[in-house]
Order: C-alpha cells, then structure tokens, then sequence
C-alpha cells in the first residue's frame, strides 16, 4: 500500500524547526542536513526529500530514498532485495581532514547511524559486525561505496587495521539478546574491549567505548550522575552486560594509566529510533510494534518503573562530540525527560493513533495495555544528570520524546506495509 505524501514537520523542544543534525564543535564537523539523513531509513512518502519534496540531491532510487529495497511476495513467500546504482552522495573532504574511522558493532541500531553520518561527512569508515544481533540490510545502502568496507568479524578475535579512531559498539545491547547467552556476552564486553584497546595501543588511535546507564545498576541516587559508583547485582541475570560493561571500562581506564591510550567512555541511556529491531524485546519497540499490529501493550510489573529516552540522532551528536572532545572522564549521553513506563504506553498509543489517523488507517480493535510479571533485577528508576555532557560538550539533546516516537513510528509503519514486520 502507497501512502500520499506527508510532509514532516519537526521541531525541537524549544519549537524551532530541526533541519539538520549535528554541529562544528571541537575542530571536526558533524552537521548533515536531516533530509539526507531520512533519504536513509524512511520511505519516501514520510520524506521531505522525496519526489514530491523536491530537496533531494541527485537522487537515483525510484522513490527517491537511498535504500536498498526488500520485496516479498505473499503468494510465493519468497523475498528479492534490490540493490542502490548510485550512492548517496558524501562531502568531498581534503585527504589530511579525513579520518579512517573503524566501527564495531556498526551493523547494529547505534551503528548504523553513526555509520550513515560518518559516511556523509566523507570520513573512510570500516565496519565490524559479527551479524549477532546486527544486520546487513542496516548498512546495504554502503556496501560497495569506495569509503566503506564491511567485515564480518566477532570481536573476541585480534583485529588488525590502520585507523584514527575506534568507536567501539558490538555487544548485544537489549535483556533479552544479551541474556540468551549470557556467558557470550561477557566475553564480548571483556575480551572484545581488551582487542579493541590493544589496536587502539598499536596505532595510536583514539578509542571510545559505549558504555551504559546499567553500570549504575538498580540506582539508589537519583538522577544518575557519573560520579556514582552504581548498585549492580554482581551474579544476577542483568550482570552479564551490567558487570560485563564495568570491568569493559575498567579496562579502558587501566590502558589509559598503563600505555596512555587515549580514550573516551559515552555511558548510554535508552535509546530509541528507526533500525531497532522490531523484536528485539525492548520497550520502545514492543510497544510501537504491538499498537500498530493492534495487539495489547505488555507493561511488566505495575508499570510505576522509569526510564528515560532519548533520540537516536541526538545520541551520535553526542558520541561524535565526544570522540572529539578532550575530555577522557566517563560522560552520561541521555535525555532528561522521565516517563513511568505506564505513561510511556499511554504516549505512544497516542503518537500510533495519530499516525494511523494521518494515514487515513481504520482501527479494528482499541489497544488495551495489560500487565505481565516483572523481570528479575528490572532497575525501578533511570534518568541522566547530563551536566557534565552540557558542560564539556557543549551538547544537550534536541529531539523531544514524542517527535522521535513519531518519525519511528513511520518507519515501522512503512515496514510493516512491505510486509517486513
Ligand atoms: O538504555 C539503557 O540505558 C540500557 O538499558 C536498557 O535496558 P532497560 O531499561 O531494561 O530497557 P527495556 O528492555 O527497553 O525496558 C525498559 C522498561 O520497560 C519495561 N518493559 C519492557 C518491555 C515491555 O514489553 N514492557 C515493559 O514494561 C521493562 O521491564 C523496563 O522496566 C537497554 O536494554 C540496554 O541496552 C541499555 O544499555
């Protein structure tokens, strides 16, 4: 099904319009126009930059988005994917200002976007994926472009490149995927990090690792500032990512005292936004995915838990920043505003039936929330103090919370009517 073209219109939280992403800050540029951004991942009817929105840049798809297509045919139940002919187009940089930049965990939801605006902004990127809970089809629009390289490759293993900086994501990220094989994932943090930061040692590359909010476990200070030391339960079933994490930068700060490696510790809050994997457990998208396939919304406990989330842009604005930044302390990037999970529910009920109302979609059914049991060690309140990020960063997030539901929205949205959800 064609939907008629929406224009978007989104504003940040003070109201002004977002047309770019990104800024000069630190000596490396990192503002890309947002349209070229969406030419990536939305569908060209939520596209300004679509045919009918004109802004687009030479554009080559059909429907003047830069994404290899996926087709499935409900009768054969077969799928063809198509691939692009012409690449989107990246700034032209001088070679002394272009940086080899190698990105773990690059096929993944974070990855990818840090992935899609290194590319634009012309650096060389090379991207790491052992396609555990990555995918391919996140990073597709890239393969073959002559700054981009894709390599299957688990981290556990030594890796050896030339490269100026690392940013260091693989480690599956979601309860759920890091819980299926939890002795995998430590080893992923563990033994990962230790082989990243020993290439960061050899070539002298600056290293940044994405740490997390769950370093501060199930916090008894409130909100989370960096100087908190945490409240993890070392042996339950969250340790393996929660702990795994910790001596992750345990490690990052012991080659920095030991053989001066030059790094950079981002500590990640909910994060939300298009390419999360529609199954991957977490909340944002169980409850996106579960009000537009009419399903009831699944609150676990009573619901009265917090958490606070932020925009995918607005998190690899703070990432590049940091990476760039001289500050080597650990560095919370999150968005303030704290929602109980049963008010997130009511929200993005709201942002769905909107979207289905722009759509002209005729409900079936009311999605009803309901209540299921509590998982183990589930942490009752999360929210950033992001002080130091506003201070030495000069960054604070852009994108409320309910102009980033509406864009994933979107994106699900259209996945769902190729039949890919
Ligand atoms: O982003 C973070 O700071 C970290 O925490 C998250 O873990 P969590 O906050 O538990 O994320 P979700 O699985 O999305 O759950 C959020 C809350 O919603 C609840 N939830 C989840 C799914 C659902 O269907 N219903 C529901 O009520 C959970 O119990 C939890 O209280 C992410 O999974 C981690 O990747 C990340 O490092």
């Amino acid at each position: 099904m064609s939907s008629a073209p929406t224009k978007i219109h989104t504003v940040d939280k003070e109201g002004k319009e977002i047309t770019t992403v990104g800024f000069n800050r630190f000596g490396f540029d990192s503002e890309v126009n947002l349209e070229a951004l969406r030419a990536l991942y939305l569908r060209a009817h939520y596209s300004n930059a679509g045919p009918n929105g004109k802004s687009a840049q030479n554009s080559s798809d059909e429907d003047g988005t830069y994404q290899s297509n996926s087709i499935y045919n409900k009768e054969t139940g077969g799928i063809s994917y198509t691939t692009l002919t012409r690449f989107p187009p990246v700034k032209l940089l001088a070679p002394s200002e272009r940086k080899r930049v190698l990105v773990t965990g690059g096929a993944g939801f974070v990855g990818s976007h840090l992935v899609d605006r290194l590319m634009l902004l012309g650096h060389e990127v090379t991207v790491l994926d052992n396609f555990f809970t990555g995918s391919k089809t996140t990073v597709s629009h890239w393969v073959g472009h002559p700054n981009f390289e894709l390599v299957r490759h688990d981290v556990v293993e030594p890796f050896m490149i030339e490269c100026d900086q690392i940013y260091h994501l693989a480690c599956p990220a979601s309860p759920p995927h890091y819980q299926y094989n939890p002795v995998k994932t430590v080893k992923t943090s563990f033994m990962g990090t230790l082989n990243m930061l020993g290439l960061a040692k050899r070539t002298k590359a600056r290293f940044l690792i994405t740490s997390t909010s769950e370093v501060y476990g199930d916090p008894e200070v409130h909100p989370q500032h960096e100087e908190y030391w945490g409240h993890v339960n070392p042996i339950g079933i969250r340790a393996c990512y929660d702990e795994g994490k910790r001596v992750a930068e345990t490690l990052t700060y012991g080659y920095q005292r030991q053989d001066k490696v030059d790094v950079r510790v981002a500590r990640i809050f909910n994060t939300y936004g298009p390419r999360m994997n529609p199954y991957d457990g977490r909340v944002v998208s169980n409850f996106i995915v579960q009000a537009l396939k009419g399903e009831d919304m699944t609150v676990y406990g009573d619901g009265k838990q917090t958490r606070s989330f932020q925009y995918v842009h607005d998190l690899i604005d703070g990432l590049i920043a940091l990476m760039n930044s001289d500050e080597s302390r650990p560095v919370n990037i999150g968005n303030g505003d704290e929602f109980t999970i049963i008010e997130f529910a009511e929200l993005v009920r709201e942002i769905v039936e909107k979207v289905q109302d722009e759509a002209g979609i005729k409900r079936t059914r009311s999605v009803k929330i309901i209540h299921k049991d509590m998982p183990k060690d589930d942490p009752k309140q999360r929210r950033p103090d992001t002080t130091r990020a506003k201070e030495t960063l000069k960054w604070q997030p852009r994108w409320s919370v309910r102009m980033g539901l509406e864009e994933m929205v979107r994106y699900y949205k259209a996945k769902m009517e190729e039949g890919n959800l």
